[in-house]
């Protein structure tokens, strides 16, 4: 089986500093950078937007991983895709129409992700697959970074990983959410091929080291 990516979380980074970590994080082997967009209305916090996602594109060539935490999400796909998303991932809460919010990403010509809360139900993904490039399982709770792992989620994401399979689709599995070294090897034997980390990236000294152990080779 492939090592999982490995996508840092740059909402555990020096904010005063953020284009400086997002290249230290892209040399020290991060394969994608997962940017958290919060808007104190779907989650009790705020982050940034996308003239920030713009401003840090050009300090790094890895694929960003927008994840979007806000509602309504569509009236800002348009501008998230242009400040050079490549991967734009919703909840189905977020709006009415989650087979629409996908085709406008696909159509975009972004890669379209849904994000499943810790009581989302698989259900919610499992008839618009045909548009899906991505689903994500949170850990926790969204708002928030440094929180622990949820293991009630582990049985999701092995549901996740049969229903993918038997679809047959090109689909990739991302966990997100109190992940580190100790944690992640439940996500992988579950079936997780994408691996969000804040807290034990961006919180540790030598980022890449810290990669490596989530990742679980040697630095
Ligand atoms: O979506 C998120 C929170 O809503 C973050 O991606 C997540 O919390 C990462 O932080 P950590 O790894 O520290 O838990
Ligand atoms: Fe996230």
């Amino acid at each position: 089986m492939a090592p999982p990516l490995i996508a840092p979380s740059l909402l555990a980074a020096d904010f005063a500093r953020l284009g400086e970590e997002v290249e230290t994080v892209a040399a020290a082997g991060a394969d994608w950078l997962h940017l958290d967009i919060m808007d104190g209305h779907f989650v009790p916090n705020i982050s940034f937007g996308p003239v920030v996602v713009k401003a840090l594109r050009k300090r790094a060539a890895i694929p960003f991983d927008v994840h979007l935490m806000i509602a309504p999400a569509d009236p800002y796909l348009a501008a998230f895709a242009e400040a050079g998303a490549d991967w734009i991932s919703l909840h189905p809460e977020a709006g009415p129409h989650l087979h629409r919010s996908l085709q406008t990403i696909r159509a975009l010509g972004k890669k379209a992700g849904v994000v499943l809360n810790p009581a989302t139900p698989v259900e919610s993904v499992a008839h618009v697959l045909d548009l899906t490039d991505l689903i994500l399982v949170m850990s926790v709770n969204p708002g928030f970074g440094g929180q622990s792992f949820l293991d009630s989620q582990l049985p999701k994401i092995a549901a996740l990983r049969r229903m993918i399979d038997a679809s047959g689709r090109d689909i990739r599995l991302q966990v997100d959410g109190g992940v580190t070294a100790a944690t992640a090897p439940r996500c992988i034997a579950a079936g997780a091929d994408v691996l969000v980390a804040g807290t034990a990236v961006f919180g540790q000294k030598d980022y890449a080291a810290a990669i490596a152990a989530i990742r679980g080779a040697p630095a």
